[in-house]
């Protein structure tokens, strides 16, 4: 796979980010018309936390996350990690030393189409994260992927940029902007996990 990695893609609007925060997935869900909810397989790992940033996505092989640290190093605050894999996996490719490293950076949390662990350990940083899977599986670090691609998780297409919403009760909805299409990237999609 040759990869590409996306450097200062276009973000959200704070305020786009900001707006949608206070409420629960299910009512900005139907407040856009039901649209986008990603299916039920990303769930969180943990209750009590919401979190809304603008999408930084990650596109690896299934059981490697060298994508994970360039992804790192284009976060910045405000932002909401979103990583896939090329095929299904569930092996844990994201724990706390990542969940350290993006919360330098302001990142507000993560969505994995994968496994995920050191659970405990982002339960007690209070760090938000929803996930396909738990599982201690190590991943290597060895080949090459995309970042700041649009990456498909659970039925929707999420682009970098879009607003990313999530609390802790069940589901994940993508809701798209009719911007979105605009060549220059200005428009965003809200995508909500719960
Ligand atoms: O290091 C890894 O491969 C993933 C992990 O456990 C962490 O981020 O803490
Ligand atoms: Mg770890």
């Amino acid at each position: 796979m040759s990869g590409v990695i996306v450097t200062g893609p276009p973000k959200a609007d704070p305020k786009d980010v900001d707006a949608p925060a206070g409420y629960g997935v299910a009512t900005v869900h139907e407040a856009m018309g039901r649209t986008g909810l990603l299916g039920p397989g990303i769930r969180p790992v943990q209750q009590g936390v919401r979190a809304a940033g603008t999408a930084v996505t990650v596109l690896s092989r299934p059981g490697d996350n060298l994508m994970i640290h360039p992804a790192v190093e284009q976060c910045g605050e405000g932002d909401l990690l979103v990583v896939t894999t090329t095929s299904p996996s569930t092996d844990g490719m994201f724990g706390e030393l990542f969940a350290t490293a993006l919360r330098r950076r302001g990142v507000r949390g993560l969505v994995v189409n994968a496994g995920i662990r050191d659970t405990q350990e982002l339960r007690d940083m209070n760090f938000p994260a929803w996930s396909r899977a738990v599982s201690a599986q190590g991943t290597v670090k060895a080949t090459d992927g995309s970042v700041n691609v649009p990456v498909a998780v659970d039925g929707q297409v999420i682009h970098t940029g879009d607003v990313i919403l999530g609390t802790a009760a069940l589901g994940i909805a993508a809701l798209r902007s009719p911007r979105r299409s605009e060549p220059s990237g200005s428009g965003q999609r809200l995508v909500t996990a719960g």
